[in-house]
């Protein structure tokens, strides 16, 4: 009847979590996502790098209950695009989220389903909260893994149909040595 608690200890250096679920995805498990597909391409056959890591420790999906995850972003560029992780509205679309950034440099692209954007940058100890409706990705804009975890509802789900087709208005990218947030050349809304 009730549940056991659990006590982990997150390795903030790596984010490893002990008896965690590990994914893996590699830039192309990401096609169509970054703007210049030449440059996708070309570092898919040269390599394939992993982009993120992800290790969840998941309930089952019930109205109440919490999930957690340490997520590891990889440094690198796709053409002038930080690497970013897929991004997702939740399937269930009004449950929030709460990010904690735990080690590198990047930040957190969000938007609503009309298309207005946000941009957070995230530094060690940064916590965002995540409302409810906002589909959101990380960016690394730094030069070592991006690493933060998140607490999100058992049941939120994940809905990434909507982003992997349209994408986000904006896109992170470096020009003239810069991070730059700025519109997304293809962005229709
Ligand atoms: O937001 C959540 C869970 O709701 C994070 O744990 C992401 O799932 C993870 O950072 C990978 O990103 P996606 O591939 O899921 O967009
Ligand atoms: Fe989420």
């Amino acid at each position: 009847m009730y549940k056991e608690p659990l006590g982990v200890k997150v390795d903030f250096e790596t984010g490893i979590i002990p008896g965690a679920k590990k994914s893996v995805r590699r830039l192309s498990d990401m096609k169509g996502y970054f703007l210049d597909e030449k440059a996708w391409e070309e570092m898919v056959k040269n390599g394939d790098p992993v982009v993120y890591e992800v290790y969840a420790v998941e309930q089952e999906e019930k109205e109440g209950d919490l999930n957690f995850a340490t997520t590891v972003l990889y440094p690198g560029k796709v053409g002038k695009e930080f690497f970013f992780t897929k991004g997702h509205f939740h399937a269930k679309k009004d449950r929030a989220e709460i990010y904690i950034a735990l080690k590198g440099k990047g930040g957190m692209l969000l938007q609503t389903p009309e298309g207005e954007a946000r941009w957070i940058p995230m530094e060690p100890g940064t916590v965002v909260y995540v409302p409810p409706y906002w589909a959101h990705r990380t960016v690394n804009t730094g030069n070592e893994p991006f690493i933060f975890l998140a607490i999100y509802p058992a049941d939120a789900g994940h809905d990434y149909g909507t982003i992997a087709e349209k994408g986000f208005s904006k896109v992170v990218i470096e020009e003239d040595g810069e991070v730059k947030v700025v519109d997304n050349p293809r962005w229709k809304s």
